[in-house]
């Protein structure tokens, strides 16, 4: 495995855009980034979903539930690292600071998962796939920008204390829980529950984690991605690939409160197996996982995609999120290209407006990172004396 991924971005530096291997013009690729930048950070009512508050905060409104959540926030702070938009990350930060930030209780150094706009909560428990994007984007912003001396914007001090935060938590005084499961290493769905949300799974992260947490921390986050990659292959069906929205920590489904079939959180299984072979190369067992997923869909109408079993069968009820969903398979090509079904799901996607209406948050949010992963745009921001001139 080793072997294999030494062939990512990571340690080449180089990026592949996919968009431009399939015959997309380049002007035209770059033209697609910018406006859909400007679609959900511009001020257009029907496609924004970033508002600013205040004088120096901003957030991005689930504009379904109405409400900010920590997922939204840590997606918009790596867009905005991405798109190198340190105004727009910095309002982000300080908005997730004041208003989401956990000081007290088992759950003090987390974020609250879900607050109304003006910042009052609407839980005190956090969501672990915010974290870790948090902790990421956080990553990247000290590394492209540079750290300030003053908290919260010393960047790269903030994502270490958030990760030890992560995986201490409870430790010592036996009060909270870690994010993720100390024997397994696996990412849980919440701290104090055991059984996680195989679209959490970010090996990709843990490989950088790996590199840039606290010293002690490092060997953790390399377990954590080695558990993640074997986890993966016992989560996703066999036949069809798809994952259910939780599941235990065997990989089947967790269908308590209705969540172990296919819907929209396992829509980013497929995006993070693309880009972690982007950035970490590609490994057999979670290509087969992508291959199938793409075969799965081939002969779906995306006008009619579905909840479904993750045997494949299909329920009435139509796909929340068929935009995200169709943005995410798209990503998967990024793991195997060259099969037969990948270029007609970047077809798909490149054919595909980003959503209006209510619930364009969540698909527009996939969709945005679709279009940076496909064209080679979604990049780890390496210490400055680390980067490779290839890359930037
Ligand atoms: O019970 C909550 C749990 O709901 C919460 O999970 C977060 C919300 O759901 C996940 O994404 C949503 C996918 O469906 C779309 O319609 C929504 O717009 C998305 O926000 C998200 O990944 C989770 O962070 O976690 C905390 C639990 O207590």
């Amino acid at each position: 495995m080793s072997t294999i991924h030494r062939q990512g971005a990571f340690f080449t530096g180089q990026y592949r855009n996919l968009l431009q291997t399939y015959n997309y013009a380049l002007p035209e690729i770059e033209d697609r980034i910018q406006t859909c930048w400007r679609q959900l950070f511009g001020d257009s009512p029907d496609t924004r979903i970033y508002y600013e508050a205040e004088e120096d905060m901003g957030y991005l409104l689930d504009t379904g539930n109405l409400d900010v959540r920590t997922e939204g926030m840590s997606y918009g702070m790596m867009m905005a690292v991405q798109m190198d938009r340190q105004d727009i990350f910095d309002r982000l930060w300080r908005y997730t600071m004041k208003n989401m930030f956990i000081t007290e209780g088992p759950n003090a150094g987390y974020f609250a998962w879900s607050c109304l706009p003006d910042g009052s909560r609407n839980s005190n428990g956090p969501a672990p796939d915010g974290e870790e994007f948090f902790a990421l984007a956080l990553f990247f912003a000290s590394h492209r920008w540079g750290d300030k001396d003053e908290a919260p914007f010393n960047y790269g001090q903030q994502a270490r204390d958030l990760l030890h935060t992560c995986i201490h938590k409870g430790e010592k005084d036996g009060y909270g829980s870690p994010m993720w499961n100390p024997d397994n290493k696996l990412i849980k769905f919440v701290p104090n529950c055991e059984f996680t949300d195989p679209s959490y799974h970010l090996p990709h992260f843990y490989e950088l984690f790996a590199e840039w947490a606290n010293p002690e921390d490092r060997l953790f986050w390399k377990e954590a991605a080695v558990a993640s990659r074997k986890y993966l292959p016992t989560a996703c069906h066999p036949e069809t690939g798809l994952a259910p929205e939780y599941s235990y920590y065997d990989g089947t489904p967790n269908n308590e409160r209705g969540y172990g079939h296919f819907f929209s959180d396992s829509y980013r299984v497929a995006a993070n197996l693309g880009v972690d072979a982007e950035w970490f190369g590609s490994d057999p067992e979670l290509s087969r996982i992508a291959e199938r997923i793409l075969t799965f869909f081939s002969d779906k109408n995306p006008e009619d995609y579905r909840r479904y079993t993750v045997a494949g069968e299909p329920f009435e009820e139509k796909s929340l999120h068929p935009v995200g969903l169709i943005a995410t398979n798209a990503v998967a090509a990024l793991a195997v290209p060259n099969h037969e079904h990948a270029r007609a799901a970047v077809e798909l996607f490149w054919q595909t407006p980003i959503r209006t209406g209510d619930r364009r948050y969540y698909d527009n949010c996939l969709y945005l990172f679709a279009l940076l992963a496909l064209s080679g745009r979604y990049r780890i921001w390496l210490p400055k004396n680390e980067q490779q001139d290839a890359a930037y």
